[in-house]
């Protein structure tokens, strides 16, 4: 005879409170991601939103640069300090000259161990994807990915880390109650980075790499940057010009970057014309794309789904081209032309053009 089903078990309650021996973890640490002696924005974009935590939580905000000795390094821990670190932990070493999982995330991990951050937040670029990975793997630890923002819970004091989930059509919101410390990454510009305060100086902790070559897998020969790769510049562009399926055929999306070029722009799309072919992945906006901050976005032939409007709305001023008036994207574009992309983007780069040589027979 069937046995009558049985209720589920219940969940077990999950408890709220740490762990005695993890409540000595304190302070903010932001990643400083540095390569080739260039330390990537996000870094500094993280830095400003580190200080508001550290604040909220009455804590200190703390920089980690790892990177070989000299000038880039050097440069990297003084504007740390200028973004608005109270002091920076410091790993130099010959090792860290080029990006190998192994040494860095052995020397994060090291530090984390050392002075106990209880926040760690790191840029989703593709290095901070992978060291975040690793290093929270080695702590076994909570890793929240591509959070578009960040607070303090006031009753537990977590980290509450929200990301886009299901698609981006629900947004979920991350704590993690019973590790410390609590990691997040967050893509370039999702973030406002602040001005620098060149005034600023700190203490500066030095920690050691405990690693020799010999214990390290990847060997680099030679670094070669690759010239084809990422060459648009979308995410820190000035003005972006985008397009989208409302643009019909390949051969349109001409129209974009004709605009593009007389206004000094970039020019990307969104996802289905990646998709067709018709612009390549690194010029796609979205959350599965590149997050803009432009101080002009202008989207012909785009709807406006949330997939293509978390990665843009963020720009300081959006201008949406759509023949359907009840287009998405005049939700939430500061100023909307209701009409024919085809149309209206030659007449504004033939206005910007005339503008232009009106500007330089004046001049
Ligand atoms: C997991 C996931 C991730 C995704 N990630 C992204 C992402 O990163 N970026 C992204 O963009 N999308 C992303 N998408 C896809 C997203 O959901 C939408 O399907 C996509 O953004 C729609 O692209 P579109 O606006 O170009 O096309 P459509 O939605 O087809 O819109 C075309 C628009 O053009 C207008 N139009 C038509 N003809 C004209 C004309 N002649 N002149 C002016 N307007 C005209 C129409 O009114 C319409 O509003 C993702 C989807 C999923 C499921």
């Amino acid at each position: 005879m069937a046995q009558p089903a049985r209720p589920a078990a219940k969940p077990r309650p999950k408890t709220k409170e740490l762990p005695e021996h993890l409540k000595a973890y304190r302070h903010v640490w932001v990643f400083v991601e540095l390569e080739h002696g260039r330390v990537h924005p996000v870094s500094w974009e993280l830095m400003t939103e580190g200080r508001r935590l550290a604040d909220a939580l009455s804590v200190e905000l703390a920089g980690v640069v790892l990177g070989p000795p000299g000038d880039g390094t050097d440069q990297a821990v003084a504007e740390a300090f200028h973004y608005g670190a109270d002091r920076v932990h410091l790993v130099e070493d010959p090792l860290l000259a080029h990006y190998r999982t192994d040494p860095y995330a052995k020397a994060l991990t090291d530090v984390v161990n050392a002075h106990k951050p209880e926040i760690l937040l790191l840029g989703a670029s593709t290095l901070g994807r992978d060291l975040a990975g690793a290093v929270a793997t080695t702590l076994a630890t909570g890793l929240t990915a591509d959070c578009t923002e960040l607070a303090i819970d006031p009753d537990s004091r977590a980290l509450a880390a929200t990301r886009p989930t299901f698609g981006g059509s629900l947004l979920c919101t991350i704590m993690t109650q019973a590790a410390r410390p609590q990691m997040a990454t967050v893509r370039p510009r999702v973030m406002a980075m602040g001005a620098p305060d060149r005034s600023r100086t700190g203490p500066v902790v030095r920690d050691r790499l405990d690693m020799t070559e010999e214990a390290i897998a990847t060997k680099v020969l030679d670094f070669i940057p690759d010239a084809d790769t990422n060459q648009a510049q979308l995410a820190y562009a000035d003005i972006v010009v985008a397009g989208g399926l409302g643009l019909q055929k390949p051969e349109n999306m001409r129209l974009v970057v004709e605009l593009a070029e007389v206004l000094g722009a970039e020019y990307g799309g969104s996802r289905p014309l990646v998709q067709k072919g018709w612009i390549t992945a690194d010029r796609q906006i979205g959350q599965t794309g590149k997050t803009i901050r432009p101080r002009l976005y202008i989207a012909a032939g785009i709807s406006g789904a949330i997939q293509h409007r978390v990665g843009c709305e963020g720009a300081d001023r959006i201008l949406a081209i759509n023949s359907d008036p009840n287009a998405p994207i005049f939700d939430f574009a500061h100023h909307g032309i209701v009409g024919d992309a085809l149309e209206i983007l030659p007449a504004l780069t033939a206005a910007v053009r005339q503008r232009r040589a009106v500007t330089r027979m004046a001049g």
